[in-house]
């Protein structure tokens, strides 16, 4: 089980030590991201359009991550809140552990969440911001806080009207009538700041290992640092592989969640997804983790449910203590089975 001696600065060493060494990166080939294999790309612009519905329905029920334009975040917003997230993480480790995750909390500094299930630590270290900003930058910066909060703030202002747009769609896209959902209009949402310092040998260290997100959808925007990899599974084109989200200038990237998976009855499926590093390059990227109220029940609003109800809160505890098991942990029907309910 890490701690907090596990943290280090990253900056100072010029080896991968034992306890950052991976075993392997090569579970599955790394496939090109282009041809079958190219992103999809949604713009928000038209969002009414029928074609945008069925990019959209293909990309959540084949991949699972697609990139979004026409998004009306402003640039100067992303911009600042990737200054203002390379501050942070160029703060001292010591400065930065003053704000660290307490061990039962969410908010703050730390390791990743999921590093209680694996051996070896990751080349990565995360803030989560759940609930008002100040507090942790008091912290942080007990004088000089106004503007991180001020850009936080207003990011996690936009991402909320900006899921709750995604969100529409893709309950549209499902066949959910708006009204069936009556949560729709009270997203909530966690930011996620991930930093992956430079590493002299990313074929060894891992950035943040294989996961779905618990989210309902994920909106992601990260540094001109390609590193974001999602796991395509088998299928005419080939077999499993990992293919590279590359950063496009102006887009965000938007994963589909657990959530999502079990509102669908599992007809879009929650994407694999993980982060390599870079030898030469510092990344960051920023996620908004987006999930329904704290007292809703999430259930399929589709066929016959495959999964029994449940809340967030719920679900991230079962995701603690199963990770990749928590899904499979609230079915109800068993595959094979679910295979005879849809003939
Ligand atoms: C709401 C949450 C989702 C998250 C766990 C958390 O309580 C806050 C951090 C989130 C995060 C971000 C990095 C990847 C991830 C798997 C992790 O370890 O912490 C996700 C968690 C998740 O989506 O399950
Ligand atoms: O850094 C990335 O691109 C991935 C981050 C991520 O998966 C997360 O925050 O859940
Ligand atoms: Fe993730």
């Amino acid at each position: 089980m890490p701690s907090l001696s596990d943290h280090f600065e990253f900056e100072s060493i010029h080896e991968v030590p034992e306890s950052h060494a991976w075993p392997s990166l090569d579970d599955h080939p790394s496939g090109d991201a282009t041809g079958h294999d190219t992103i999809p790309l949604i713009s928000l612009s038209n969002p009414d359009n029928n074609t945008t519905k069925l990019l959209l329905r293909h990309a959540c029920q084949h991949w699972g991550v697609f990139h979004v334009t026409g998004h009306n975040i402003p640039p100067s917003l992303l911009s600042n809140l990737e200054l203002q997230t390379r501050r942070l993480f160029s703060l001292p480790t010591n400065q930065k552990l003053k704000a660290a995750r307490p061990p039962d909390g969410v908010s703050g500094y730390g390791l990743a969440r999921i590093s209680s299930f694996f051996s070896k630590l990751m080349w990565y270290e995360g803030f989560t911001i759940s609930g008002p900003v100040l507090p942790h930058a008091l912290q942080l910066w007990p004088s000089d806080h106004y503007l991180f909060c001020e850009v936080i703030e207003e990011y996690k202002k936009e991402m909320r009207k900006l899921a709750e747009k995604i969100m529409q769609l893709i309950l549209s896209c499902i066949g959910i009538k708006e009204e069936e959902v009556k949560w729709r209009r009270e997203l909530t949402g966690v930011l996620q700041l991930n930093s992956y310092p430079a590493c002299p040998d990313p074929g060894k260290a891992m950035g943040l290992a294989a996961h779905t997100d618990s989210s309902l959808l994920t909106i992601l925007h990260q540094s001109s640092t390609s590193g974001l990899q999602v796991l395509r599974r088998e299928d005419r084109h080939g077999p499993a592989r990992w293919v590279t989200v590359p950063p496009l200038a102006g887009a965000l990237v938007v994963h589909v969640g657990d959530l999502s998976h079990i509102i669908s009855n599992a007809r879009f499926h929650s994407v694999v997804h993980r982060a390599v590093v870079n030898r030469f390059r510092h990344r960051y990227s920023m996620a908004y983790i987006c999930g329904p109220p704290a007292d809703v029940k999430v259930k399929p609003f589709v066929g016959s449910p495959v999964f029994r109800p449940v809340t967030w809160g719920e679900y991230l505890c079962l995701k603690g203590k199963l990770f990749n098991q928590a899904l499979n942990s609230i079915r109800v029907v068993q595959d094979d089975e679910q295979l005879c309910l849809e003939l």
